[in-house]
């Protein structure tokens, strides 16, 4: 199979074109290619397929082969792979995922895609459609006991689930404790995306996120965007914000007025590869 490695800000795929090969049990081939010592090394997969809806279709696999709905951080590097590879040789372009179609801008500098803006649609705060369980219609600051300690959590959905905490400290947060409590917490039943976040100031975040099928990610698009949300939410900050992860930084503007969420970061490709499968 041929593939190629990318990531975004660090959060990292194989990604393979499925304009010309074809994956028989991608979820057996996510958690093969994935596994960082006997496999390629990666977060997961994504297979970039023909759409009949949109000019490409992104179609990701977490490390544990589950299915996500939308990968922030892939999309802008599907954009990137079609523009480089000359499948879809426009500026804005249309992807189709499970959670529907995204528009997409690639500021293009001396022929090289310098970032990639996604309108990522509107958040789903309706706590049953993320799901979330809770006995308000929005869980905004809700109270939940993990491993003995009460936390409070607000739960967005931006295509998948995300439950978003805040921290005074997140540098010494024993994350392969609390990030799995939390992934299969009954609170949620479809398991969750968890965001750890320290507000720096009203236009600053710092975040670490447990990804749900994946652990601990050097960066999550989706949960920046879900972080945004929450933190004007949650009168925190203001419209536009800077997301620090570990991976480096992405910018993200919830547009209250169209109710609309967009996402700025960088693509970038590491090494085109070829590997057998088992
Ligand atoms: N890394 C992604 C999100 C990938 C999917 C997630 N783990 C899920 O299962 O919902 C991003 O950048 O958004």
């Amino acid at each position: 199979m041929k593939f190629t490695k990318m990531h975004g800000i660090g959060n990292d795929y194989v990604y393979v074109n499925c304009f010309q090969e074809k994956v028989d049990n991608p979820s057996e081939v996510a958690k093969f290619v994935s596994d960082r010592h006997f496999g390629v090394g990666s977060d997961g997969l994504i297979l970039i397929k023909p759409s009949q809806i949109a000019d490409c279709e992104m179609d990701m696999y977490n490390l544990d082969g589950s299915q996500g709905a939308m990968c922030g951080n892939g999309i802008r590097c599907v954009a990137k792979y079609v523009y480089d590879y000359g499948i879809v040789p426009k500026t804005t372009l249309r992807i189709a995922t499970k959670s529907g179609i995204k528009e997409l801008n690639l500021t293009v500098e001396n022929g090289k895609v310098s970032l990639v803006r996604v309108n990522m649609g509107s958040p789903i705060l309706e706590a049953s459609k993320i799901p979330v369980v809770s006995d308000q219609s929005q869980a905004v600051n809700q109270p939940i006991k993990v491993n003995g300690h009460t936390y409070y959590f607000t739960g967005v959905s931006m295509g998948n689930p995300h439950a978003v905490v805040y921290l005074d400290d997140v540098d010494n947060l024993d994350i392969e404790k609390i990030g799995p409590a939390f992934e299969k917490h009954p609170v949620f039943p479809d398991r969750v995306n968890t965001e750890f976040v320290k507000v720096i100031d009203r236009k600053t975040l710092k975040m670490r996120v447990w990804e749900r099928g994946s652990g601990e990610t050097l960066a999550c698009g989706t949960g920046a965007c879900a972080v945004a949300v929450s933190s004007i939410l949650n009168n925190l900050t203001g419209e536009e914000v800077t997301v620090k992860l570990l991976g480096g930084d992405l910018k993200i503007h919830w547009d209250r007025l169209e109710n609309l969420v967009y996402m700025t970061g960088p693509a970038t490709t590491v090494f085109d590869g070829e590997i057998t499968l088992p």
